[in-house]
């Protein structure tokens, strides 16, 4: 199984930064970005940038008869997955792989309802400091995907995706332990996109001591206590590693997705983090009033727009 042909549907951040380096490594006909006419022309008539340079993308219309791609990525928001999944109809055959680069735990369920979990690999996205300003991506650390199956085989779908990621130039990982990878990861997003948009702020109030940085370990804690209740090996050593590996290096400037999403007015993914964090916390009958009070801040932040 060789991948050639990748199908991205999302192109805001992520959907932009991989797809300009799988471009850039692959060329053009490698990537089709596919999105409804009306975006498409949109994104021709205003232009997308990554780093101050002018893309040069293919698009490809939802309802255009097509080959399946080789690898289908999902890089848009929770509330926009369910018309992203229909959005994918045409680019999805018996041997495409999916990844879904959704922050949470369960998009890669949802997808995989409509189009079959035996296509989907798990995977997260991670390390970039990639901020969005209308049609202008900027970003210093490109950050990278990490991604594999349930039970941490190597498996033709992953040496696949292995593959195609090394020629197109993006840094990716394979841990074998992809289930708390996901759950690592949306600890992280849990404590520090909920706490920059609820602060208002960047980065940087999370890097340095203080309130919102004790709010931001305090709502990971409440990850880490209902993860080891549902039997995942979530420690103060993964909590240590988001804290000093990743987030530490980022332009103190710059933001997670959801505070770009709350300066965009636009409707956060909330439900995704503090929303799941405390439906799971009363099912398992672990406190969380840390993500309470994030979830209420969100929700009157939201209610402005
Ligand atoms: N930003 C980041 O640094 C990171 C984000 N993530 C996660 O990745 C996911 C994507 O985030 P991000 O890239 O920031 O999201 P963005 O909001 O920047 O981009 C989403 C894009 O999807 C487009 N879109 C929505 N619905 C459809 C559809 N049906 N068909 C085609 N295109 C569609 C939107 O278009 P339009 O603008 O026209 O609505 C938008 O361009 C989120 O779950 C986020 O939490 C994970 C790691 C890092
Ligand atoms: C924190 C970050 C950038 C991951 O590195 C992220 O996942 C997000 O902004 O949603």
């Amino acid at each position: 199984m060789e991948i050639k042909t990748v199908s991205i549907i999302g192109h805001g951040v992520l959907g932009n930064l991989f797809g300009k380096i799988i471009t850039d490594h692959l060329g053009k006909e490698a990537v089709r970005f596919v999105a409804d006419k009306d975006r498409i022309e949109r994104y021709q008539r205003e232009g997308v940038f990554s780093n101050g340079e002018k893309c040069d993308f293919l698009y490809m219309d939802s309802d255009a008869p097509c080959e399946p791609a080789d690898l289908v990525i999902f890089t848009v928001k929770y509330l926009q997955l369910n018309s992203a999944i229909k959005t994918a109809r045409n680019q999805i055959g018996d041997n495409t792989i999916i990844l879904s680069l959704l922050n949470g735990i369960v998009s890669e369920e949802i997808i995989g309802k409509t189009y079959g979990m035996d296509k989907i690999l798990y995977s997260v996205a991670q390390g970039m400091d990639a901020v969005k300003t209308g049609n202008q991506l900027t970003y210093h650390l490109p950050g990278r995907i990490e991604f594999g199956e349930a039970d941490g085989s190597y498996s033709d779908k992953v040496k696949a995706v292995d593959e195609f990621f090394t020629k197109a130039g993006i840094a990716h990982g394979m841990p074998k332990d992809m289930i708390k990878k996901m759950w690592s990861k949306w600890m992280l997003n849990v404590g520090v996109n909920q706490v920059v948009t609820a602060y208002e702020t960047t980065y940087r109030e999370t890097q340095k001591e203080g309130e919102a940085r004790d709010k931001f370990l305090a709502a990971m804690r409440e990850v880490k206590a209902i993860a080891n209740y549902k039997g995942i090996d979530l420690t103060e050593a993964d909590i240590q590693y988001w804290v000093n590996d990743v987030l530490a290096p980022m332009s103190p400037d710059a933001m997670p997705s959801m505070r770009q999403d709350t300066l965009a007015h636009r409707k956060t993914e909330v439900d995704l983090f503090a929303g799941t964090v405390i439906r799971l916390g009363k099912e398992c009958g672990i406190p969380t009033p840390v993500n309470q009070f994030l979830y209420d801040r969100i929700k009157e932040i939201e209610s402005k727009f």
